[in-house]
C-alpha cells in the first residue's frame, strides 16, 4: 500500500528504512503497567486514607474492567442504589481494553498515593479526566464528552493508533452519562487527515495484506460515526484535510473557526473519497460543488463550507473557543433522551445505506492504495518533495 516501489520484489517490513518517517514506529506497549505493577497498586490502595465515593467507584470500575473486561452483569434494579452506582461506573468504561484499564488503575493509585503523601486532596478535574489515551485527550464535564486529537506537532495527523483510540473514545462516550460529544483538535490544525506514514508500516505478509487491514480499519472507523447514538459535534479549530473533512458529513453539527479550511485532495494523492462523502457531500452541497471538492481537491474556506451546508456556523478565530463552548454548554442541558431520539429520527433511515456506501468506498480505496499513483504521491510527501 503506497509502497510498491520495487516492482516484482515482495516488499517486506522495514525494506524502506532510508525514509526517516519509518524509524518512528516505536512500540509504546513497553510503557504499559505490568501485572506486578497492578498487584502492587492493589496492595497500595488498602493503605490509602478514604479517597471518597467518586474515586472508590472509579477504582472499582477500573479493577473490574482490568480483571474481567467490559461490564458483563445485568443492570441492578433502580432501588439497589449502591450496586447500581458500581454497575454504572463499570459499564461507562465500555470496551476499554483490559491493559488500558490496568494502566489507568495503576496511574490513579499512584496519583492518590502522591497526593495523600503531600496531604492534599485529589482535584476533581483530575478525577473527571479519562486517561489511557496516548493520541487523544478525552474529558467529560458539564454533560459534554470532549475528544481532542492531540498530536499538534504533526497537525493532528491520524495514525493507526489514533484511529483505534477515537473508536474507543466514541464507544465509551456512547455509553457514558454525557448528553453530547464533541470532536476537536489541539493546536493550530483540526487535523491533516490520514497520517501518510501509516502507509509505510508494511507487515511481513506484504502490501496487499496492509491494504486489506487498512480497509477494514477505515470501514470500522467510519462505522463508529454512522452508528454514534448521541448528538455529535465537530469544533473545527483550524484547517482540516482528508478524512477529517469527509466524516463531517456524519456529524450532527459542525462549528468552524474562521481560520479553518476544508480540503479533500484525493486525486492529488491517487486516492478516492471515503467517510461516506461520495454520498453525503453531493446530498449536502449538490453534485457539482461536491465534485469540485472530491474530484478536483478544491479547498474551501470556512465561509464557503458554511455557505455550502457542510458547516453549521463560523465563529471569529479570536472568540471561537469561548463562543462554541458557551453554546455547547447550553445545548448539553437539554433533555438527553429527547436529543438522542431526535437524532435517531433524523438519521436512522439512512444508516443501512451509509454502511453499504462505507463498505464500497473502503473496497475501492483498498485497490487505490496499491496503485502507482498513490505510491508516488505518498513517497513524494514522505521524502519531503511534496506538500498540499
Ligand atoms: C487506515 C487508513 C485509512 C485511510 C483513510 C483515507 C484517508 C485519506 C486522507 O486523509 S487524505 C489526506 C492526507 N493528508 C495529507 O496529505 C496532508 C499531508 N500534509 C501536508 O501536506 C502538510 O503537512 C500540511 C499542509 C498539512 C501542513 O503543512 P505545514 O504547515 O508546512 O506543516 P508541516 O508539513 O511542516 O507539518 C508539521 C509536521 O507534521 C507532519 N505531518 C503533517 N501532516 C501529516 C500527515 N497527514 N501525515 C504524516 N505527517 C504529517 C509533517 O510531516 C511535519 O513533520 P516533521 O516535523 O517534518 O517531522
Amino acid at each position: 500500500m503506497g509502497l510498491r516501489i520495487q516492482r516484482g520484489r515482495r516488499p517486506v517490513a522495514g525494506s524502506f528504512l532510508q525514509v526517516p518517517a519509518l524509524q518512528l514506529h516505536v512500540s509504546k506497549t513497553a510503557m504499559r503497567a505490568s501485572q506486578k505493577d497492578f498487584e502492587s497498586a492493589l496492595s497500595q490502595v488498602k493503605l490509602l486514607k478514604d479517597p471518597g465515593n467518586e474515586v472508590k467507584l472509579k477504582l472499582y470500575a477500573l479493577y473490574k474492567q482490568a480483571t474481567e473486561g467490559p461490564c458483563n452483569t445485568p443492570k441492578p434494579g433502580v432501588f439497589d442504589l449502591i450496586n447500581k452506582a458500581k454497575w454504572d461506573a463499570w459499564n461507562a468504561l465500555g470496551s476499554l481494553p483490559k491493559e488500558t484499564a490496568r494502566q489507568n488503575y495503576v496511574d490513579l493509585v499512584s496519583g492518590l498515593s502522591s497526593s495523600s503523601d503531600s496531604s492534599s486532596q485529589v482535584k476533581p478535574e483530575a478525577d473527571r479526566k479519562q486517561r489511557g489515551y496516548e493520541t487523544l485527550v478525552v474529558t467529560s464535564e458539564d454533560s459534554i464528552t470532549k475528544i481532542m486529537m492531540n498530536r499538534p506537532a504533526k497537525k493532528n495527523a491520524i495514525t493507526t493508533q489514533m484511529y483505534n483510540e477515537i473508536m474507543l473514545a466514541l464507544k465509551a462516550a456512547s455509553k457514558d452519562d454525557s448528553a453530547i460529544t464533541v470532536l476537536t483538535g489541539n493546536g493550530d490544525y483540526y487535523s491533516s487527515g490520514n497520517d501518510l506514514s501509516n502507509f509505510t508500516d508494511i507487515p511481513p505478509e506484504g502490501i496487499e495484506e496492509k491494504a486489506k487491514s487498512s480497509a477494514i480499519l477505515l470501514r470500522d472507523f467510519v462505522d463508529c460515526f454512522i452508528d454514534f447514538p448521541k448528538p455529535l459535534i465537530a469544533a473545527v479549530n483550524g484547517p482540516a484535510v482528508g478524512i477529517s473533512v469527509t466524516i463531517l458529513g456524519l456529524f450532527d453539527t459542525v462549528y468552524a473557526s474562521s481560520r479553518a479550511t476544508f480540503h479533500t485532495p484525493f486525486s492529488h494523492l491517487g486516492q478516492s473519497p471515503e467517510g461516506c462523502s461520495s454520498y453525503t457531500f453531493p446530498k449536502i452541497m449538490g453534485p457539482a460543488k461536491a465534485a469540485e471538492m472530491l474530484i478536483f481537491g478544491k479547498k474551501l474556506t470556512a465561509a464557503e463550507a458554511c455557505a455550502q451546508g457542510l458547516v453549521s456556523e463560523v465563529f471569529p478565530d479570536s472568540t471561537f473557543q469561548k463562543e462554541v463552548w458557551t453554546r455547547l454548554k447550553a445545548y448539553s442541558k437539554l433533555p438527553p433522551n429527547a436529543m438522542r431520539i431526535s437524532k435517531q429520527v433524523i438519521r436512522n433511515r439512512e444508516k443501512e445505506k451509509l454502511h453499504a456506501i462505507n463498505a464500497e468506498e473502503s473496497r475501492v480505496l483498498q485497490e487505490r492504495w496499491l496503485s502507482d499513483e498513490c505510491t508516488n504521491a505518498v513517497m513524494n510527501f514522505l521524502t519531503r518533495k511534496a506538500k498540499l
